[in-house]
């Protein structure tokens, strides 16, 4: 499948270019974002994907993070996917802005009703990242994952469960324990029914870090101390915990960052720290960029 190019703009010496494609996985028409930095017209450059969270589109973090102006430094490209197939009508999907249309959660639902569609995990774990690596300058062996809330969460369990895929992920203000979360407990009871609980837990940081112990993990978490969303739906304390009674402390660098939202003001701010984070680990090295 091919991709097709939707619009093209400068920016910092490379472009951020939009495309657009048929997604199998989705069953319907997707969109999303690729920063590609001025070094990817001669070689292939390593690259982040940044899940983003409720109610966003592909736009809303190549808008508003700033990100850019940090990965031209690297010489690192960003890929911005959407949050849910797009374009399909089931009933239910637009009756509140944090379940269905915006609200995939990166998961494979196994209810009829969404089963066909809402196919988020094999879409970013599979489907893009072929169709990507193949047809731009991404160097497939340096790439990592990010994500904000939703996104944090996708991030999260996608770099748990795929170490050698995702070499490693940051996130801000994820839902760090969605199985014990309204959101979650919203999302996981639709997409994958209350019959069996179990298989909720594939889906959720707090208990993937119970049972994928053999990989050392390096992941960076920022969120801020006035944060709405903190108590009831991120649940950070729970993942915290979680490292402790699991002798993984030292896995997680999680900052909480004094009076800052869950807003992408709060993200624009630390975005400079999470890139070279990922740059680190990907073995990006800091350019001159002429723009
Ligand atoms: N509409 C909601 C607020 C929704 C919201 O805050 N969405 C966040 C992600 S929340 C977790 O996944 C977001 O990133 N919004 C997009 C943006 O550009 O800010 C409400 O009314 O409270």
């Amino acid at each position: 499948m091919s991709l097709k190019e939707i619009s093209r703009n400068k920016c910092f010496g490379g472009h951020v270019v939009k495309y657009e494609h048929h997604s199998e996985e989705l069953d319907c028409t997707m969109k999303f974002n690729v920063f590609l930095p001025k070094e990817a017209s001669e070689n292939k450059v390593p690259a982040i994907y940044f899940l983003s969270g409720l109610t966003c589109t592909e736009d809303n973090f190549i808008q508003k993070s700033g990100a850019m102006a940090e990965a031209a430094k690297f010489g690192i490209a960003l890929i911005a996917p959407d949050t849910s197939p797009r374009g399909i009508s089931i009933d239910g999907d637009s009756d509140s802005w944090d379940f269905g249309t915006g609200a995939g959660f990166y998961l494979d639902a196994t209810e009829p009703k969404w089963a066909k569609h809402y196919r988020m995990y094999s879409y970013i774990v599979k489907e893009l990242p072929h169709l990507v690596h193949e047809q731009l300058a991404i160097d497939e062996s340096r790439v990592s994952i990010m994500g904000h809330s939703m996104g944090g969460h996708g991030a999260l369990t996608i770099h748990i469960k795929h170490p050698t895929q995702f070499k490693t992920a940051s996130a801000f203000s994820p839902i760090a324990n969605p199985i014990n979360c309204p959101w979650g407990q919203k999302a996981f009871s639709n997409y994958l029914g209350t019959d069996d609980k179990e298989s909720w837990k594939k889906y959720d940081t707090v208990e993937l870090l119970k049972t994928h112990l053999n990989e050392r993990l390096n992941i960076l978490i920022d969120v801020g101390t006035a944060d709405g969303f903190l108590e009831r739906e991120l649940l950070i304390n729970k993942l915290e915990e979680a490292t402790k009674e699991l002798g993984r402390e030292s896995e997680f660098k999680i900052r909480r960052q004094d009076g800052y939202d869950h807003s992408y003001f709060f993200i624009s701010t630390f975005i400079a720290d999470h890139i070279k984070h990922h740059a680190d680990v990907l073995a990006a090295k800091s350019v001159k960029n002429k723009n």
